[in-house]
This record gives C-alpha cells, sequence and structure tokens, in this order.
C-alpha cells in the first residue's frame, strides 16, 4: 500500500511539473505576432550564461543576432525560468528608454533593502521612489560646474601617473587594465570619499585591495548575481548580497568617517569641492527638513558611495585600458590623439586644464568608439508596470502584445553597437564615426554606452573626465605599441559582470624623446 502511495505521489509531481514546465516554456508560442526560441529547463534562452561559458551580454547578443530575428522588433526570450523581452527596434528602445518612461522606471534586478540595507538603497537597485529622490538629490554633484570644482583633484593623480610613468625604464612592458585601475581607483578616492590614496606607488594601499575586492570571481558571489538578475524575489530566502560584508564594513567607517571630519573642517570655512562635500550638504538639509531620520539618512548616503565606488572604477578604467589596446594597433590614430593632448599641455603651459580637456574634440571621438566596440555595461534593463490609472502598455504597432506586469526588459547594447546596419564594417576600430556629420546621420539609440533616459549613467561627465585625464597623463610623454604579449582580437572574460577583455590588456609602454 505504501508502496503505491509513494509511486502515485512520484507520478503527480512529475505530471505537476511537466505541466508547469510546458505552461511556462510554452508562453512566447501562444503570441504569435512575438517570435522567440524554445527554453530550456531550469536556465531557460541562458544555459551558456549560468554555466559561465559566456557573458551574459555576450549571450543577449547571440539571440539578438540570430538570423531568425534578424527583422523583429521584439524577441521574447527566458530568463531562467520567467518570460522576458528583448527590444531591438530603436523606436521602440526609445519609448522604453525615455518617452513613456512612466511604464519602466524601475530595473528588474533588484536588492532586498531588509537584507541588503546598502546594495538596496544604491541608485542603481533602489526602486521608485526611493531611486528618485537620490537621483534628484544627487544629479547636481556631476554637474559641469561641480565637476570643473572637483577636477584639479583629478589633475593631481594624473600628475602621479606621470610621475610614475617617468620612474620607468624607457621601454617597458605592463598589464593596461591594471595600471588604469590604479589610476580611477585613486581619482574616486579623492574625488568621492575624500582622501588621497596612491596606489600607482603602493598598490597594495587599503582603499585599493577595497575596490580590488569588488572585482574578485567566486562562485558564491556569481550565484548571488544570478538571483538578483533573474529571480530577485528569491534573494531573502537565499541569502543573497551584492556587497562583501568587508566592503560593507569599509562603506560605514569611510563614509561616517569623512563626513564627522569635514563637518568639522567646513565649520572652519575649509571646502575640498568633493562628494564628502555634497554629502555634507545633503546631510544638513535632510536634518533642517526633518524628512528623514539622520542615521537611516547616512546609511542611504553610504549606498551611493558604494555605488559611485562600484560604478566609477571598473568601468573607466577598462574604457582606458581598450582605448590604449585599439590606439597601440592603429599607431596613426595614436599620433593625431597625441598631438592634441599635447596642444592641449602647451596651451596650459605644463597643465591640462579643465576647459582645455573638455574641448578636446578628437579624444571624444576615440573614448565614444571605444564604448562602441567595448561596451563596458553590455546590457540594460527594466522592469514593466503599468502606472496608476493607466491602461496597460500595447506594442502596436510593432506587434500585437500587452504586456504583463512585472516582465523584465533588456536592451543590448553590445549587439546594437557591432550591427552593421548601423556601423558598416562594425570590427573596425574608426573614430571618425563620431565625427559630427556621421552622428547627425545616426539613430541616437545606436549608441548606448551609458544608457539612456532618465535611468542614464549619473556618472557620464565625471567618466568621461577621468578616462580623458588618465589618457592625457599617459599619453601625454609616452606612446603604446604592441607586443608578444598583447591579444590582438581579444576575447572577453565569461565570468566578469562587466565586458571585460579576456587575460588582461599587455603593452609596451615606450618614453617619446621627441
Ligand atoms: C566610462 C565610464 C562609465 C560607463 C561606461 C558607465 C555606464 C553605465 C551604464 C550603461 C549605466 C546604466 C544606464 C541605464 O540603465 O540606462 C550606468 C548607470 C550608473 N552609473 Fe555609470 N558608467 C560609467 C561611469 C560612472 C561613474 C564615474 C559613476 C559615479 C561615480 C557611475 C555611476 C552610475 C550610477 C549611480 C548608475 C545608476 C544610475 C541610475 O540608475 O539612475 N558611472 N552606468
Amino acid at each position: 500500500m505504501l508502496l503505491i502511495a509513494v509511486v502515485f505521489s512520484v507520478v503527480v509531481i512529475i505530471l505537476a511539473l511537466g505541466f508547469l514546465y510546458h505552461r511556462n516554456f510554452s508562453y512566447w508560442t501562444r503570441f504569435k505576432s512575438v517570435p522567440s526560441g524554445p527554453g530550456r529547463i531550469f536556465s531557460g534562452n541562458f544555459f551558456d550564461f549560468i554555466t559561465f561559458k559566456t557573458n551574459f551580454g555576450y549571450h543577449l547578443k547571440t539571440i539578438y543576432d540570430d538570423e531568425k530575428f534578424t527583422t523583429a522588433p521584439v524577441v521574447g526570450v527566458y530568463g531562467l525560468y520567467k518570460p522576458c523581452l528583448l527590444i531591438r527596434d530603436l523606436d521602440l528602445i526609445k519609448s522604453v528608454l525615455i518617452k513613456d518612461f512612466e511604464y519602466f522606471r524601475d530595473r528588474f534586478t533588484k536588492l532586498d533593502y531588509h537584507h541588503d540595507p546598502l546594495g538596496g538603497q544604491m541608485m542603481f537597485f533602489g526602486d521608485y521612489p526611493l531611486w528618485k529622490e537620490m537621483r534628484t538629490k544627487l544629479t547636481p554633484t556631476f554637474t559641469s560646474g561641480k565637476l570643473k570644482n572637483m577636477y584639479p583633484l583629478i589633475q593631481q593623480v594624473g600628475e602621479n601617473m606621470s610621475k610614475f610613468l617617468h620612474s620607468q625604464p624607457m621601454v617597458f612592458q605592463t598589464e593596461l587594465r591594471d595600471l588604469c585601475a590604479r589610476f580611477t581607483t585613486d581619482v574616486i578616492a579623492t574625488t568621492v570619499f575624500g582622501f588621497k590614496s596612491n596606489s600607482l606607488e603602493n598598490p597594495s594601499e587599503d582603499f585599493h585591495k577595497e575596490v580590488r575586492r569588488l572585482t574578485y570571481f567566486t562562485w558564491h558571489r556569481a550565484f548571488d548575481f544570478i538571483v538578483v538578475m533573474f529571480a530577485p524575489k528569491l534573494q531573502r530566502l537565499m541569502g543573497c548580497k551584492i556587497l562583501y560584508p568587508e566592503t560593507e564594513q569599509f562603506l560605514r567607517v569611510a563614509i561616517t568617517q569623512a563626513i564627522a571630519e569635514r563637518e568639522t573642517a567646513n565649520s572652519g570655512g575649509e571646502k575640498r569641492n568633493d562628494i564628502i562635500d555634497i554629502f555634507v550638504k545633503l546631510k544638513q538639509e535632510a536634518a533642517e527638513k526633518g524628512e528623514w531620520e539622520i542615521d537611516k539618512f547616512m546609511e542611504c548616503l553610504m549606498a551611493q558611495a558604494g555605488i559611485f565606488m562600484i560604478g566609477g572604477f571598473e568601468t573607466s578604467s577598462t574604457t582606458m585600458s581598450n582605448a590604449l589596446l585599439e590606439l597601440a594597433k592603429q599607431p596613426e590614430l595614436q599620433s593625431r590623439l597625441r598631438d592634441e593632448i599635447k596642444e592641449a599641455f602647451v596651451e596650459g603651459q605644463g597643465v591640462i586644464s579643465y576647459d582645455a580637456i573638455s574641448k578636446m574634440n578628437y579624444m571624444d571621438m576615440v573614448i565614444y568608439e571605444t564604448l562602441r566596440l567595448y561596451p563596458v555595461l553590455p546590457s540594460l534593463e527594466r522592469r514593466y508596470a503599468t502606472p496608476p490609472g493607466k491602461p496597460a502598455y500595447s506594442l502596436k504597432p510593432y506587434c500585437d502584445f500587452t504586456l504583463p506586469e512585472g516582465m523584465p526588459i533588456y536592451i543590448s547594447p553590445y549587439a546594437l553597437h557591432y550591427d552593421e546596419k548601423f556601423w558598416p564594417n562594425p570590427r573596425k576600430f574608426d573614430p571618425e564615426r563620431f565625427s559630427l556629420e556621421q552622428k547627425a546621420n545616426r539613430h541616437p539609440m545606436a549608441h548606448l554606452p551609458f544608457g539612456n533616459g532618465p535611468h542614464n549613467c549619473i556618472g557620464t561627465r565625471l567618466g568621461m573626465i577621468q578616462v580623458k585625464a588618465g589618457l592625457s597623463y599617459i599619453l601625454k610623454d609616452h606612446y603604446v605599441r604592441v607586443c608578444n604579449r598583447t591579444e590582438i582580437e581579444p576575447k572577453f572574460e565569461a565570468k566578469a559582470n562587466v565586458l571585460q577583455v579576456k587575460g588582461g590588456v599587455f603593452l609596451e609602454i615606450v618614453k617619446d624623446e621627441k
């Protein structure tokens, strides 16, 4: 009798799982106007990603590039178990990111505030209305005027870079991703955390170690990322966190101390013009208005410092080293850029001013083209939600489909940046694509290295300035060339969250005696 009951139960469970599997993975076949591929149990369309054969961005690109979908405005995909939508059409992308933002206000990736208080409040992961409040309070931090005031701090790190390179042999081989990461670490330390670090001279400094920790791969962390990306509701149950406990502790101590010290210094009229000064002002305003409990507000500021640390260091250093790789491969482009740099230094009598750096046209073209070929954040995502009192969002005239509540929406800058329709000969590094004429003839959504719309990268200007300053100080008296360790056609790291050249960028740095 017991045996029959066990067999019966097993059969019922198998049938129920089979039914759920069939119902879930036949979702898109019910909507004939949305093309899709079959999903696989447990991984949906992302088997290679969750088994670390490819990174998520690359995987999304292969779906975008699939010849079955070349004329499709949208493609139905399955993220692990959940139906999601990949948007291919540029006008529809514009609607999602900008025009109809009220329907796509949050990212799908989410961190639970109660379980992960710092991660959950970071602007990147926080939901409306917390996101809106933080975004509004912190947007003025990154205006051109504020960055101009902050620029001397970046210049100082540039001078350290120059000194460091001059202390090296006339010709030396090095891994550029690491060198550039040491530069951006020091920029973030001085602009966001309010203290000077010199990781160029001393790579074992505590701040550098803390920042590098964010890039370590561990299976535990990789698993956590998969949960928060695809099944955020399970985060609490699974105990997933985005920050290492050491990083969280570091942020709590560093920001509390920096604000306390600055409050004392500011009372004597001293200003440093960095983000800590802005945090001090925001804290004062919060206390005056009484809208926040101060301890809670402080925690929220720590969270924003954390996302500035994550967002500000690796994105920019990777972009710098990728630009140097492409410039080493095409010395004539490097010469043109170096002429522009040298002219700016001559104009500034040995220093490069904020105004001069802002005006460097060819530098802009080189960086935009680098970010086209190497979009550090290769995918963008949003979650659909119908605003109160509004009808559900129909994708007509693109296709006959109305978005269901909570559907994840993906956009693939990586795929768009390599689409021949917008970029002839897409694998070629050609900064001319960003000349005024060529830019004017292109759809703005074809190039999305900083995302777009109200959720775009808040640090775009700071990112651009630090990349420009870094390249200027490296190429001022030196040039780079390929060497026997250079990977000319690099592959991307499968395990990294950002798009990163596998194995690093090895180049030869040569002192220019001309
Ligand atoms: C080359 C440098 C950088 C690149 C390529 C980059 C790229 C991006 C991208 C693609 C997004 C997502 C945008 C979207 O979903 O539409 C983003 C968001 C963000 N980035 Fe950056 N970033 C860079 C530098 C920085 C810097 C320097 C900071 C701060 C110090 C920063 C802070 C942030 C934050 C806080 C967000 C979330 C914004 C929001 O959701 O409102 N980023 N970044």
